[in-house]
């Protein structure tokens, strides 16, 4: 490859496609691009943050880590959408279900993503920011979804700073306000694909229900969310 820019956080040995699946986990990246892509290269290893490209049906996709939290994602995605020219990046993430009418497994897409995050301080927006999914690839996930026959909801996530939190109403003042569950990572997401003007979408699988008292494995989070994988793999260009 001629000329291809490092970063602190990315040294690509090889292309990086203009859409890429985003789960927090490496290892979720790694079992994606063993289990569904064909021709597949590692592109990325630093920090261990694995990423791969290869094709799935046919068409160039890339797939890669971004760690955990918004200061992590915001690093990944900012690089990804400035330095690699990547048009569409597909958060696929694990969340707590907060809803009674939801379920381990279940399927959830981040219209919009809410969030108790200062993220958004630093464009200095003159009132409150809702950080939304592109609808382009949200109506496309939608539509896959339709086809596979996999039910998905569709709705506002909540993007948690925090895992283990101090604050132990915050949950039920979400769950009031209608949030279907809570993640890490898919507001700063949102909002850098907005100040960039590039399409961004979250996907999540629900690994463990906070009012239910329910729970997946570390391994079922890394290997077993296969339906959310599909619908993301068939939103490449
Ligand atoms: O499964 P991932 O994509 O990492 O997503 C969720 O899981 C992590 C917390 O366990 C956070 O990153 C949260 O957003
Ligand atoms: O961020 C997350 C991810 C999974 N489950 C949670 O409760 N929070």
């Amino acid at each position: 490859m001629s000329e291809v820019k490092q970063t602190a956080h990315i040294n690509p040995t090889g292309e990086i496609a203009e859409t890429v699946l985003l789960p927090g986990d490496p290892l979720r990246a790694k079992f994606i691009a063993e289990t569904f892509l064909e021709d597949v290269e590692q592109f990325n290893s630093v920090r261990n943050m694995l990423g791969f490209t290869g094709t799935y049906k046919g068409k160039k996709i890339s797939v890669m880590g971004t760690g955990m939290g918004m200061p992590s994602m915001g690093i990944y995605s900012w690089e990804l959408i400035h330095i690699y020219g990547v048009k569409n990046l597909i958060r696929i993430g694990s969340c707590g279900a907060l809803q009674d009418n939801l379920d381990l497994y279940d399927i959830i897409i981040g219209m919009g993503a809410s969030s108790n995050s200062n993220y958004v301080s630093q464009y200095h927006i003159p009132g409150h920011y809702a950080p939304v999914a592109s609808y382009s690839l949200l109506e496309k996930a939608k539509h896959i979804a339709d086809e596979k026959g996999y039910p998905v909801h569709v709705g506002n996530i909540l993007s948690s700073d925090t895992f283990y939190s101090a604050d132990k109403e915050a949950n039920d003042k979400w769950r009031k306000m209608g949030i279907l569950g809570i993640e890490m990572e898919a507001a700063a997401l949102y909002m850098n694909a907005a100040e960039a003007g590039v399409n961004a979408l979250c996907i999540l699988t629900v690994s463990d229900h906070i009012y239910k008292q329910e729970e997946t494995t570390a391994e079922e989070r890394q290997t077993s969310f296969t339906k959310m994988m599909e619908i993301a793999l068939e939103l490449g260009e």
